[in-house]
């Protein structure tokens, strides 16, 4: 049997499992009706070049709770209730779904936190918090500081009347973690690193039909099978597999490093690693488990905070009568080269990212499947397609359901009747939810919640009110004539132009 006819016995082997798998216990869930039986309803959630357009509508209709069709008539729960998502991000009867849990083992190996679960992930992320306390994340501010200044730096360098912010402050986030976690400068880490490293956040930025497809036959291939695809001989395996390479070396050498320089008795460094080195409290990591840290570390911390300070900034530029405020408090709280400024008590400045972090939560939708059969609570009733009202949803083991996570940051009834404007000032005169918490901030989940809550939340607060605070107070920022930025979900949102590639283009004029 050739390559072909293996391929074409593979898919007529899943079209026959596919149609004769059992009756999902949501069919009788509502929701939108799908024309397409291969792709379901997949093209318009994720392939939309206005990200939300579908997925907003479908709530305005079905409410938080849903039902809609993946790849081969596949059912899907879409999720935004809030009890229901509470439940979701707590429960250990959920885990990562098939497909990102197989890309996060592919990019970032099964022992780096994210990969891992259960017990082990529980002890691993003790080990590393130790690196993101709100005293050790404190302690990075002259880090964070420095990356925002080599932002201007760079500005000035340039004289085109629009500049694209998105590598600028993806380099400036790269540096923040290369500087705060690992204990190197950008400088450090090499051309080479810097440009595979590049690559990787750049194959994550694609999105397609195929792509959609491919992901959806993943899901149903053996584990073994899915782990040996990183050898498939394509470009992007090869990037992937030769990143992994560069940040397991790179790892092993400030351990190396770290640790000589520690039997040598030169003084010990505050970032993460050293810290994770030094750990005396019984929960101390191998050298091993820290180098498998590496990557995820790097790759975690870089385009989330940097995609999120674009987005923030393109609001500002579409709203200057609110740059103009922000501008002002960041005069009267923060002086160049002046004493720390008290970025937590700046109201503005926090009610602003906080609106930020709502309107664009940098992993919109976050697939979760079911290990065992398990019921879900909700918080409000819903009425079946047989007109039955219920306050619980039983699902059965292997079923996907989707946290929406850019859904729940629009429901009025959490945010106000006009969610879906960007308004900084509802974090102000107290209109947001102020009960139960969901996420650890705000009540938002753009950080998720639960065991898997990002580790790094308190650190990306810092480094993006300082980048802000830098931005806002020396550049005057506009919107381009001639080319709108839209939003496009890849397996994070992104700002992009017209041609489809990431981008925020701004006019960044200097004031100050
Ligand atoms: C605005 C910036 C950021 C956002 C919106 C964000 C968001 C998230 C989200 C949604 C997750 C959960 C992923 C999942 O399980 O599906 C996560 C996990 C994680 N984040 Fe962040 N993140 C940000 C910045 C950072 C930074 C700066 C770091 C480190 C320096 C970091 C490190 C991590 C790590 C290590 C995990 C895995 C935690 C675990 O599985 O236990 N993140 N982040």
């Amino acid at each position: 049997m050739d390559y072909h006819q293996a391929c074409l016995a593979l898919l007529a082997a899943l079209v026959l499992y596919l149609t004769l798998r059992g009756r999902s216990a949501i069919r009788h869930i509502l929701g939108p009706p799908s024309s397409s039986w291969i792709f379901g309803h997949m093209r318009q959630l994720l392939l939309s070049p206005q990200y939300g357009e579908h997925e907003l509508n479908w709530q305005k209709s079905y409410g938080p709770v849903y039902r809609l069709k993946g790849c081969f008539g596949e059912d899907r729960l879409m999720v935004s209730d809030p009890v229901a998502l509470q439940y979701l991000i707590n429960s250990p009867s959920f885990s990562h779904g098939p497909v990102p849990e197989n890309v996060v083992n592919l990019l970032f190996g099964k022992k780096s936190v994210l990969g891992l679960k259960g017990e082990e992930h529980r002890r691993i992320r003790a080990a590393l918090n130790v690196g993101f306390t709100a005293a050790a994340v404190r302690s990075y501010q002259p880090v964070f500081e420095k990356v925002a200044r080599m932002i201007t730096e760079q500005l000035e360098r340039t004289s085109a009347s629009s500049t694209d912010m998105c590598p600028l402050l993806g380099m400036a986030t790269l540096g923040a973690v290369s500087e705060a976690v690992l204990g190197y400068s950008i400088e450090d880490l090499g051309d080479e690193f810097v440009e595979s490293n590049t690559q990787v956040l750049a194959l994550a930025s694609g999105g397609s039909a195929a792509q959609i497809i491919v992901e959806a036959i993943w899901s149903y291939l053996p584990r073994w099978l899915l782990g040996a695809m990183i050898y498939l001989p394509t470009p992007a395996f090869h990037t992937l597999r030769q990143a992994k390479v560069d940040a397991k070396r790179l790892g092993e050498q400030i351990v190396r490093d770290k640790t000589d320089a520690a039997n040598q008795g030169l003084e010990i460094n505050n970032d993460v690693f050293s810290l994770l080195l030094q750990d005396t409290t019984g929960k101390a990591l191998s050298s091993e488990e820290i180098v498998a840290q590496t990557a995820i570390i790097l790759i975690a911390g870089q385009d989330t905070t940097s995609n999120t300070v674009a987005f923030g900034l393109l609001e500002l530029a579409k709203h200057q009568e609110f740059q103009d405020e922000l501008r002002m408090e960041i005069y009267s709280n923060v002086e160049p080269s002046g004493p720390r400024a008290a970025y937590d008590s700046m109201p503005l400045l926090n009610a602003f990212i906080k609106e930020v972090l709502r309107l664009y939560p940098t992993e919109p939708l976050s697939d979760r499947i079911a290990l065992r059969d398990t019921v879900i609570p909700l918080a409000d009733d819903i009425t079946t397609a047989d007109g039955e009202q219920i306050t619980h949803i039983p699902v059965q083991k292997g079923q996907i359901v989707t946290q929406a996570i850019l859904s729940y940051h629009r429901l009025a009834s959490r945010w106000g009747k006009d969610a879906n404007e960007f308004k900084p000032s509802r974090w102000l005169e107290g209109t947001t939810y102020q009960g139960d918490a969901v996420g650890p901030y705000a009540n938002l989940l753009s950080f998720l919640g639960g065991p898997r809550t990002c580790l790094g939340w308190r650190f990306a607060l810092l480094e993006m009110q300082i980048i802000i605070c830098e931005l806002v107070g020396k550049f005057s920022i506009a919107i381009p004539k001639n080319d709108p930025v839209q939003i496009r979900v890849t397996s994070t949102l992104l700002p992009t132009v017209s041609s489809g590639d990431k981008g925020a283009p701004l006019c960044m004029t200097r004031i100050l």
